[in-house]
């Protein structure tokens, strides 16, 4: 996956620019940096959301792909439960006026077990805390079961415990081959990173790679 020197803003406010970067199929890729430096419209171009104004993005081959987005991105009056939200992950597959067979509830309730949620499937997304909410999108994500997996900041809130599982996860997700893709400031997350890109004020900065000093982004 390539992002090649992409161009973007959010009405005339440049937010991207010049950004090139390739991502590596099967690895954990943490993009870090600060508030406002792009982080989060990188993400939105690599899921096909926002469209560079110039520069290219390729995929190496047709991929399925998950967004699992910050809970302050959600309205939290937004009428669904836990077991709702987590299901939705699943209609991609089942096709809009498909039916779930045994193996996505299977999969769902996996996927709320994961993030240890279970027992709380019938409540309102709305009577979550923060950090329960934020772990409900994150098995939403999980369940979809994507080739690229794309979260931001998924820790954002989580206690010590829960922020650990966390992490534990986004390595399970890449042991399944999935390509994942994280924003974070969180140190925990960047120590599980195969590949860190660090944005500063919509450039790539520098990026760093368990894998050497050869690979460059
Ligand atoms: N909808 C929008 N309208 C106008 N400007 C925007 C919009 N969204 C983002 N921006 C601007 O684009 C730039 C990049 O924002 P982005 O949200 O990608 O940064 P970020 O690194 O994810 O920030 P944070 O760490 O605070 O989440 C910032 O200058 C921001 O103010």
């Amino acid at each position: 996956m390539l992002l090649d020197d992409v161009w973007l803003d959010h009405d005339g406010v440049d937010a991207l620019r010049g950004v090139s970067v390739a991502v590596q199929p099967g690895a954990l890729t943490v993009v870090a940096g600060p508030n406002g430096s792009g982080k989060s419209t990188l993400l939105a171009v690599l899921a096909g959301l926002l469209v560079p104004r110039r520069g290219s993005v390729s995929l190496p081959h047709p991929a399925s792909t998950a967004l699992v987005v910050q809970r302050s991105d959600v309205p939290d009056r937004l009428p669904l439960t836990v077991h709702d939200a987590v299901t939705m992950g699943r209609w991609a597959r089942a096709g809009l006026f498909g039916r779930l067979r045994a193996g996505d509830r299977r999969i769902v309730e996996e996927s709320i077990a994961a993030v240890g949620l279970t027992g709380f499937e019938g409540r309102p997304l709305r009577a979550l805390s923060g950090g329960q909410r934020q772990r409900a999108f994150l098995a939403q994500g999980l369940a979809q079961r994507a080739d690229l997996l794309l979260l931001d900041e998924p820790t954002t809130g989580l206690d010590a415990g829960t922020r650990d599982v966390v992490v534990g996860l986004l390595a399970l997700e890449k042991a399944r081959g999935a390509t994942v893709v994280c924003v974070s400031h969180d140190d925990a997350v960047l120590g599980a990173a195969d590949r860190t890109i660090r944005l500063d004020e919509g450039r790539f900065l520098v990026g760093d790679s368990r894998a050497g000093p050869h690979h460059t982004f």
